[in-house]
């Protein structure tokens, strides 16, 4: 049997405290199959382009806010059905803006303990029992 090559992407995610020690997160479109998913904020590398400013320029094209992308939290790789991602994953700080749901369904604040009430895709178990684990870095 031929092995195919499955495609794989690079994303920026972003998890964005605001200053009560919430984290901002988004439901993606419905449709595909991870449509209607919650999720971090974040979206694939351009050639050339820093993790960080991915993640600024994914933030910003999706909730039209403006975050400081601090420390990374992790990189993890997953494999999909059909695909492979590595999800980079920064704490970002909110600055300026009131999020928008540009291309997104719906977004909440929650804190990390909430984060149990929402479905995620399979490669975010790591990343929510990490947060869990931890204090907020700014609260
Ligand atoms: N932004 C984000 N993506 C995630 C998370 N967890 C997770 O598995 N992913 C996956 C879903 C997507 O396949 C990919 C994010 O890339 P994206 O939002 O630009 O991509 P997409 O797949 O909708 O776009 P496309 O390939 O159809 O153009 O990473 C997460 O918490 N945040
Ligand atoms: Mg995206």
């Amino acid at each position: 049997m031929t092995q195919a090559t499955v495609p794989h992407k690079i994303i920026g995610v972003a998890v964005i405290w605001n200053d009560a020690g919430k984290i901002l997160i988004d439901r993606r479109k419905p449709g595909g199959k991870m449509g209607g998913l919650w999720e971090f904020p974040g979206g694939k590398v351009e050639p050339g382009e820093s993790i960080e400013t991915c993640v600024a320029r994914e933030v910003q094209e999706e909730l039209g806010i403006e975050i400081a992308v601090g420390d990374s939290l992790m990189a993890i790789e997953h494999d999909y059905t059909d695909f492979k991602v590595t999800l980079n994953v920064h704490h970002c700080q909110h600055l300026s803006g009131e999020p928008q749901m540009i291309e997104c369904d719906a977004i909440e604040w929650v804190t990390p303990a909430e984060l149990d009430q929402f479905t995620f895709p399979e490669a975010n178990g790591v990343i929510i029992k990490a947060l869990q684990q931890q204090a907020s870095p700014n609260g």
